[in-house]
């Protein structure tokens, strides 16, 4: 009887998981078709909002935008306690003297929003969820690649293409089910950013540019939130958190954003994955803490360096600055402003194309390609040696931009005769436009840059050349 008994209830239970399973599996399908009839929705609006001017139409069309758009979040009820389910969940951690079923709860009436769901995000949106943040927000505008997979471990290589946000999501509700997940997939700007902020209690910046980190640094000075910020390249990453329990906000720190060149990304510079997972965790960490009422004075910059030992250090803030223009005695700055506009870049400005140099100085690599065995000539690749050794054109030289000016001679001595051409190429063809610029001042012959570098060389010429 018994058997019978646990045969039936075992039954009900595979019934019951595989229906979960397929509902999920539906749930994901229904998901991606409607992230390809919104970009539909999209365009189709954008053009009759810019093609028509009937002006009570375009009232309309807008209207039904901002009423889409705003359907979205949910109020987060406050809860008293916890369910079964949550006991069983969240025991390892309910056990620790630091956290208790006090601040679980607190965990649970707590709402986080997460800006980027990239390398920092990725991390500190999965161990947030996991650790029963009742309201996770997740803002981004892009899409998942294949490329960054090594560090934006939410998304999965089926998710290619599809919005991060609503990957992040899919993600958090396979692994905990209780936490309430909005995806939001836009480019947070000034008109976005203050409305969404206010809905919740932390704000995590897991953003790569600088526009991005004034123009959350400002809408949580204005709203009153604390702001968890992180970021890394390279080997390093760094941690902070501003306007909290008196500290400064990131103006008191930066009044002025440094010059857009100046500015290095993960693309340019490279990353290593776990880097950004060391501080993406560290981020979710931080939130926990200020979530649960543990942090008693986290006004500190913690610096991290995967090459140096120790890899952590920590240095002490200044305080908040009374002139500070935002959270200062007076603050001049009372709304968001353009923040592209004062930072000369935006979060879509990823590597800009420079044109430094005129077409009669470049040539379209499927031209170089057809003189390449015919004319006598010296080939210069400008990148770091690091990224020749990954994949280079035969006969090609590799001296880095940075050693260019000091290897003039070596350039001189490559040359058959004072008037042989020079060509230079790059991975993306910004590079090697500096370089001929270079190059000129000191040779007689024909020298010229190879536009959109190797990347255009794979797309065009050789596609079995590699693209990193
Ligand atoms: N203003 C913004 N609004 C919404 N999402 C943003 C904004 N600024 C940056 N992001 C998102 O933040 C994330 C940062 O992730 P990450 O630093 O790993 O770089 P990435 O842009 O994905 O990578 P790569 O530069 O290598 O292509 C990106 O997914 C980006 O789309
Ligand atoms: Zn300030």
């Amino acid at each position: 009887m018994n058997i019978e008994m646990d045969k039936s209830e075992n039954q009900e239970l595979i019934e019951l998981i595989e229906l979960v399973s397929r509902l999920k599996k539906e749930n994901e399908q229904l998901i991606i078709r409607v992230n390809e009839l919104e970009e539909k929705l999209n365009i189709q609006q954008n053009s009759l909002l810019n093609n028509n001017t009937n002006s009570k139409l375009k009232e309309s069309v807008l209207q039904k935008t901002i009423t889409f758009d705003k359907a979205l979040p949910t109020e987060t009820p406050i809860y008293k306690d916890l369910t079964l389910a949550e006991y069983m969940l969240y025991g390892r951690q309910l056990i620790l003297p630091d956290l208790g079923k006090s601040g679980q709860l607190k965990l649970k009436n707590t709402s986080i929003l997460i800006v980027g769901a990239g390398g920092l995000g990725s991390p500190a949106a999965i161990y947030l969820a996991a650790a029963g943040v009742g309201k996770l927000g997740i803002v981004d505008y892009d899409k998942v690649e294949k490329s960054n997979l090594h560090r934006q471990i939410i998304h999965n290589e089926t998710r290619e293409g599809i919005s991060k946000a609503q990957s992040a999501k899919m993600t958090i509700e396979g692994l905990n089910s209780l936490c309430n997940c909005v995806a939001y997939e836009i480019l947070l700007d000034s008109l976005s950013a203050l409305e969404i902020v206010q809905q919740y209690d932390i704000v995590v910046d897991a953003t790569d540019n600088v526009a991005t980190r004034y123009l959350l640094n400002d809408a949580c000075v204005i709203s009153g939130k604390p702001l968890v910020s992180g970021s890394a390249l390279r080997m390093d990453g760094q941690l902070t958190v501003y306007n909290y329990k008196g500290g400064p906000c990131y103006r008191c720190l930066f009044p002025k954003p440094p010059p857009p060149e100046s500015v290095l990304n993960c693309a340019d510079g490279g990353i290593l994955g776990v880097v950004t997972g060391v501080i993406g965790c560290l981020q979710a960490l931080q939130a926990i803490k200020i979530a649960t009422e543990n942090d008693e004075s986290p006004n500190n910059l913690l610096i991290f360096s995967a090459t140096s030992y120790p890899l952590f250090r920590s240095i002490k803030l200044r305080s908040k600055k009374k002139d500070c223009v935002i959270c200062g005695d007076h603050p001049s700055i009372t709304k968001l402003q353009d923040y592209v506009q004062f930072c000369g870049s935006g979060a879509l400005d990823k590597s800009p194309s420079v044109k430094e140099l005129g077409r009669e100085d470049r040539i379209e690599p499927k031209v170089y390609h057809s003189l390449r065995n015919e004319t006598p000539h010296v080939l210069i690749d400008v990148r770091e040696t690091v990224q020749y050794d990954i994949c280079s054109l035969p006969s090609s030289i590799n001296i880095p931009l940075k050693d260019l000016t000091k290897r003039i001679e070596d350039v001189k001595k490559l040359l058959e005769t004072p008037n042989t051409s020079v060509y230079v190429i790059c991975r993306l063809g910004n590079d090697s436009q500096h370089a001929v610029n270079i190059l000129k001042n000191y040779l007689k012959g024909e020298v010229k840059d190879i536009i959109g570098g190797l990347y255009k060389w794979s797309l065009e010429v050789d596609q079995e050349f590699p693209i990193y």
